[in-house]
Formats: structure tokens, sequence, C-alpha cells
């Protein structure tokens, strides 16, 4: 799994051999060993340059491997003999240098990089840390601060940036083997001692204890919990303070505490299921693998409120030519502003020029007669949509694909209205558009493969996490919101406050609790699906409709224009209208006093574990029937969609990882145990594939789909 050549006479080249990205697997530890002690003691090699076959330097240590029984040596002293070498050390870096690979070219002596490469330690997003040198290599190599920065963020670097942090010696464009070997024959015989980064000492702030103090307070509280940045930045203040030795041993520690952790298997099945969901099939039969998508070039966005300006920013960066429509002058003009604005401040940020040139703005929508995708923005109104969607089918090319943003409506009821309905998808993007890396497909039982294909492809060139999803009331994402919202305002009906609530939740991990999230995004986005369901009554305070139970609470607030941030009152109250700055309302504790005195209700003392049963219990439960219904393929697909469009807590996995993690039996009794204590509630009735899961003995999350597949009776 290594392979050592000499070439140009004395330079001898350890090449390692594990497709796709060089993984640091069993066997490629062993190879190294093998390749690395024959290179030392062969005398006709005067210096050795590692690379990685195909173009890809390493792409760290092994992850299929931590789920098992670890076997084959070590690393640490693999890199050690590396770094002992009395003779030089090149590596020569392509594609990648990630978490172990990177660890790997810090005990070379010289590092050699393509600049488009890409360079991290990104094992905090694994839930681990780079424990094969790396919290102690990489602050003394580039000083504590620096390397804080990419060991607690994982973030990727590329051989540029590398070069300025002094990460690397060289970047080069040209081919980089050829340029390390070049550079390994001119450096035979001059002194290593300088080179071993393990010597040298470690550049530190003046006041190191009151530096690790902020550090640490940042750290704790954007990880919202996870437990591996808080050891990262532990293990670097070892390097800061301690001896390489002594501080190798702190790494160790800190890891072994890592290794085991429910953090890092949830992490590590993120990792995984990121790659899962672009595997995406359909219950039809078409795959990711046998549908070829469309070529795109231009796209059109159609209604440039919030949502189309945010996709015409990402369409732009990805590259696409764009044509914007919006048939108000006035709300063009502001669009237009407001796109400029926003390109500005990402191109800035991300430093790179800026792309506004191939945005075409129009008022008319013949403007987008020449385009290969239509991605439709305008209000949720199925009336307007249909209407749209009639005019785009004639107006568009004849194999025009035409996507709606829609957050719920039905794909297929709009594919209906037109004279393809296989073009028809969704491509639902979440808030702000340009920032937030979900992207539901959402495909109708008419859309074709290579629709479906086409938006899934179009996704990741915007950079986005694409689930293909089926067509329902709300999708996954969204479906799944609903019992989970209710619960809390269920919640706040019998005792709770919004602020006991949020907390819950917030302890749990999510970045906002679920009032602060109405609150930011506005208590009238609820209000108007609810009227569109016709579940709103005015001035009515009932707690039964439609045969369930429902809580009026939101309505109620609504009535009084109490629309959340935007308003500067609603769950909670704001300084001012727009402000962030939640305060609890001492107005709303005596409304909902009253409220439910006129509603009978008693209050009771509600804790945060019944708030994260109801609340998380109910939205896993939907989960369950999403996948029992074939909406979602398997749970990973709902994962990748909490985690990276609801902000649920990645270090925990997703909500159906941790249903499996919490005990399906567990799940299951606790549904039960609410449902029997509050049967007008339906969504606490648990779901039949819960069950049958849990009679199926509650198999690892990766066998889910085998039973969800499997015959069985409804009895
Ligand atoms: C950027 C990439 C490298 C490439 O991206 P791209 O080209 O888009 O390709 P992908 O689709 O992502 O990947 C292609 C396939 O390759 C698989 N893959 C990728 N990387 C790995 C990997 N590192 N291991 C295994 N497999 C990998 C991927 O799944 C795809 O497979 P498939 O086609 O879908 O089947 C990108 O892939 C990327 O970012 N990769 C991950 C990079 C990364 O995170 N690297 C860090 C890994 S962790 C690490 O290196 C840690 C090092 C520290 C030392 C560890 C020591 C461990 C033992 C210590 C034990 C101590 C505990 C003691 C406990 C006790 O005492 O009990």
């Amino acid at each position: 799994m290594a392979a050592l050549t000499r070439v140009s006479g004395s330079v001898g080249l350890i090449s390692l051999l594990n497709p796709p990205v060089n993984a640091l697997s069993a066997a490629v530890r062993q190879g190294i060993v093998d390749t690395v002690r024959r290179a030392v003691s062969d005398p006709q090699v005067k210096s050795v340059v590692i690379c990685g076959q195909n173009g890809v330097f390493c792409g760290g240590a092994d992850i299929k491997e931590f789920g098992g029984h670890m076997s084959g040596p070590p690393l640490v002293p693999i890199f050690n003999t590396i770094e002992a070498a009395d003779k030089p050390v090149v590596a020569a870096i392509e594609g990648s240098a990630l978490g172990g690979g990177l660890e790997l070219a810090l005990a070379c002596h010289y590092r050699i990089t393509q600049s488009k490469a890409r360079l991290g330690l990104p094992e905090v997003s694994l839930g681990l840390l780079p424990a094969a040198g790396g919290t102690q290599r990489l602050p003394r190599l580039i000083g504590v601060p620096a390397a804080l920065d990419l060991i607690t963020t994982g973030r990727h670097l590329t051989g540029a940036e590398a070069l300025k942090l002094g990460i690397v010696d060289q970047v080069t464009d040209q081919n980089t083997v050829e340029a390390a070997v070049k550079f390994a024959l001119s450096i035979v015989g001059q002194s290593l001692e300088s080179r071993r980064i393990s010597t040298l000492p470690c550049p530190c702030p003046a006041d190191i204890d009151a530096f690790f103090e902020g550090v640490m307070q940042r750290v704790k509280k954007s990880a919202h919990g996870a437990i591996a940045p808080v050891a990262c930045v532990q293990a670097v203040q070892a390097a800061a303070t301690l001896p390489f030795t002594q501080g190798m041993q702190r790494e160790q520690e800190l890891m072994a505490t890592l290794f085991g952790s429910g953090q890092a298997r949830a992490l590590q099945y993120c990792f995984f299921s990121q790659r899962v969901v672009s595997k995406w099939s359909s219950p039809s039969g078409s795959r990711w693998d046998t549908s070829k998508p469309k070529p795109v070039t231009k796209v059109g966005v159609i209604g440039l409120g919030t949502m189309g300006r945010g996709i015409t920013v990402a369409l732009a960066l990805a590259g696409l030519s764009v044509v914007a429509v919006e048939t108000q002058q006035q709300q063009m003009m502001a669009a237009q502003h407001a796109v400029s604005g926003m390109l500005e401040r990402t191109a800035r940020r991300r430093g790179v020029s800026l792309v506004g040139d191939q945005i075409r703005y129009s008022v008319e929508l013949e403007a987008v007669a020449d385009v290969e995708l239509v991605i439709e923005a305008v209000f949720e109104d199925m009336a307007l949509k249909e209407k749209l969607f009639k005019q785009l089918s004639t107006l568009c090319k004849a194999d025009t694909l035409l996507c709606s943003n829609t957050s719920s409506l039905d794909i297929d009821h709009l594919a209906s209205q037109t004279h393809s309905p296989q073009l028809v998808v969704g491509m639902h993007f979440f808030a702000p558009a340009h920032v937030m890396k979900l992207l539901e497909v959402v495909y109708g039982p008419r859309s074709a493969p290579q629709a479906v294909a086409t938006a899934m492809e179009l996704g990741k060139r915007m950079g986005k996490v694409s689930v293909a999803v089926g067509n329902c009331s709300g999708f996954v994402g969204n479906r799944m919101l609903m019992p989970y919202v209710e619960e809390a305002s269920f919640l706040v009906e019998e005792g709770a406050s919004p602020e006991i609530v949020d907390r819950a939740l917030e302890e749990f991990g999510f970045p906002m609790g679920v009032f602060r999230m109405s609150d930011l995004s506005g208590l009238d986005v609820g209000w108007k699906v609810r009227k569109a369901r016709g579940l709103v009554e005015p001035g009515q305070m009932s707690r039964v409709r439609q045969g369930r139970r429902y809580s009026p609470l939101g309505d109620l607030l609504c009535e009084q224009g109490r629309f959340g941030q935007k308003t500067g009152r609603g769950w909670y109250l704001y300084d001012s209208a727009g402000s962030r700055e939640a305060q609890p309302d001492p107005w709303l504790q005596s409304f909902l006093e009253e409220y439910r005195a006129r509603q009978g209700l008693v209050s009771r003392r509600i804790d945060s574990q019944e708030v994260l049963e109801r609340c998380l219990y109910a939205l896993i439960n939907e989960g369950f029937n999403i996948l029992q219904e074939g909406i979602a393929a398997g749970p990973e697909d709902i994962d990748m969609i909490y985690v990276f469009g609801y902000g649920f807590p990645r270090h925990r996995g997703g909500p159906m990882f941790y249903a499996s993690q919490v005990g399906l039996a567990q799940v299951l009794q606790r549904l039960e145990h609410y449902q029997q204590l509050h049967p007008d509630i339906p969504h606490l009735r648990p779901s039949s594939l819960l069950r049958r899961l849990v009679s199926s003995g509650s198999p690892r999350i990766q066998r889910w789909r085998e039973i969800i597949r499997m015959p069985h009776s409804s009895l």
C-alpha cells in the first residue's frame, strides 16, 4: 500500500497507494514503515520524497477503521521515525493533505505543495483531535493563535494560504512531485536540525494563561456542547506549556476521551451520511448512477424577494449566468441593490473578485425564454404559482426544467399545470439561500430521473448538501418541524414558559430554541400557513381543531401584531423593532396566566427532560412516518436535512441517529407514555416503523433501510 522507487539517481520516492484519497489504513501505515526503513538504510538514497498516488497526497487516517478494532502500526512512532531520519524527507502535496495526511507532512523536513491543494486538520469535525502530533507540531511551526484557529475550526487552507502561514516551504503550479524531487536533490547534505518541528520552541502570546482563558470561553460558546473543540484547545495549551514528549502524552490522553465518545460516533456518521445522500435513489427506481444530469449554464430566477435574491447570489457565486425576473419595478430596483451588496460582501469575505456581471435583470417574464432551468421563488400562493407554471410551460424552451422553491406546496400539482410534468421538480432552499448549505430536491411521481439528477448536480455546484425527497406537505424538513413546534406550544399551555423550552433545546445544542427561532423568522409565517390550512379561527380560543388538539397561542399573538423581532415583540420582548436581544416579557407571562385560567388549564412544573422528549420524540416520530412512506430514502437523508437546514446539533448526528443512540425501545416507550397522557395529540402516536424496528431488535441505523424495504403486514 506504499511503493518505493528510486528517481533522479538518489531520491527515494515513496508513493501512498490507497485510492481514492490514500487514507492511512493499517496496510498503508505498514507500507510507510517498510518503505521508510528501506529508503533510510539504502546507501544509494540520499533524500526522500513522499507523495500520494493519483494526485492526492493523503486524506488522513482511514475513518472507516475507527468504528472497529484498530490494528497495524500506530501513526505517532511512524511520524517520529520520519522526523528523526538523517536524510532529508520532503512531502509533495497534491490534492489534499488533511488530518493525518497533514500530520505526516509536518513530520517531514520540508513541504512543497500545489497552489490549489487543500490542507487542514479537520479532526474536530469528526469529534476528534489531530492526535498524531498535529496539536504539538503545528503550534511550534506557525504559532499558537494560528494553530488554534485551524485545529478548533478544522477549516481547510489552499496551498497558497498555507505558504503565507508558514506551513509549507514552497508552492508550485507545475508538477508537484517533480518540483519536490528537484528540491530534494538540492538539499542533500544540509543540516536538518532546524527542520525537525518537534525540537522547535512554541511561539506563544505574552500572557498565556489569560490568552487560553479567553480562547476557551469563546470556543465553549460556539461549540454548543461539542467536546472536541474544547479538547483541541487543551491539547494546544499543552504544546504551549510543556516539552514535546509530555505534550504528546497529553494529546494521547485527550484523544482517548474523545475516540470512543458518542459525539465522535455521531460526527463520523455525519461525514459518511453527507456522502450517502449524494447517492440518491427514488421509489420509481431512478438513481444517481443511472441518471445523467443535463448541462446547465443559464438559470432564470423568478421573484426577487428574500429567497429569490439569495438564490440569485448563490447561482452567480457558482459561476452560472442568471436571468433574474421581478415584475414589480420598485421591488426589482431594491433587489438589484441588495444582490449587489450581498455579492460585494461575499467577494470581500472570500477574497475573490466580484461576479455580478453575469446577472441580467428584467421585469418581463419572457426574459427567461432561453434559459435551461428556471427557479420560481414567488410568494407561497398556489394560485399565483399555478398561473406562473402555465406561462413558463408555454414561453420556455420545450426541454427547460421548471423548479419551484416552494417550502410546502404540492410539486405534482404544479407539474400538472405544465405541458411537461416530467420536467418539474422542487428546489427548496433555506434562508439565507446563499449561506445555508441545505437544498431539498423534491421529486413528484412524474419527475424524470434526469430532472432530479440535474437539480441535484446544480445544488452541488452551488456548494449545497442536496437531499432528494418525495412530495408531501412540508416535504421532509418542514413536515417534521410541525409536531416539534406544536409540542413546544402545548408545553407552554401546560405551564412552561418560552424561556424554559428554549433553554432546554439550546442546552441540547440547537443554536436557538423554538420560540427564539419563531421570533427571528416571524410569527406571521406560520400564521399564514395555518390560515391556508383552515386552522385559524380569529379571536377564538378553542383548543380542538380539525378533530385534534390545537394551540391558538401563536395566532393570538399575531392578532396582537406580535410578529417577533421585526415588530419588537413576539414570544419575547425586544428593545426595538429589528433588535435581536430577546428578553422575557412580563406582558406575555400575564397573558399566559390569563389564557390558562380561561381554558381551565392548571399550570404545572415542566422540566427540561419533558421538553426534550416531547419536542424531539414528536419530531423523530414524524421522521419514522416519513421513512415508512418512502418520502426519504433513509435515515441519513433526514439527518442531513436537520443538521444542515435546521440547526440540529451535528455532534448528535441528526434526529434519527440521536434516536438510535437513545435507544429505539426507550423512544417508543416514552412516546407511548406521552400518548396515554395526551390521546388528542396524533403526532405522539408511535409510528408503525418505529414499532417494527423495535420488534426487529433495534438494529444499527445502517441497517434500517433493509427493514424499511422488507414487506410487512400492516396488522
Ligand atoms: C477532501 C477529501 C479528501 C476528498 O473529497 P472528494 O474528492 O469530494 O471525495 P469524497 O467524496 O469526499 O471522498 C471519496 C471517497 O473517499 C472516502 N474517504 C474520504 N476520506 C476518507 C478517510 N479519511 N477515510 C476513509 N474514507 C475516506 C469517502 O467516504 C468517499 O467514499 P465513497 O466513495 O463515498 O465510498 C474528502 O474526502 C475529505 O474531506 N475527507 C476527510 C478528510 C478528513 O477528515 N481527514 C481526517 C481523518 S481523521 C485523522 O486523520 C486523524 C488522525 C489522528 C490520528 C488518529 C489515530 C487514531 C487512533 C487513536 C486511538 C486512540 C484512542 C485510544 C482509545 C483507548 O485507549 O481505548
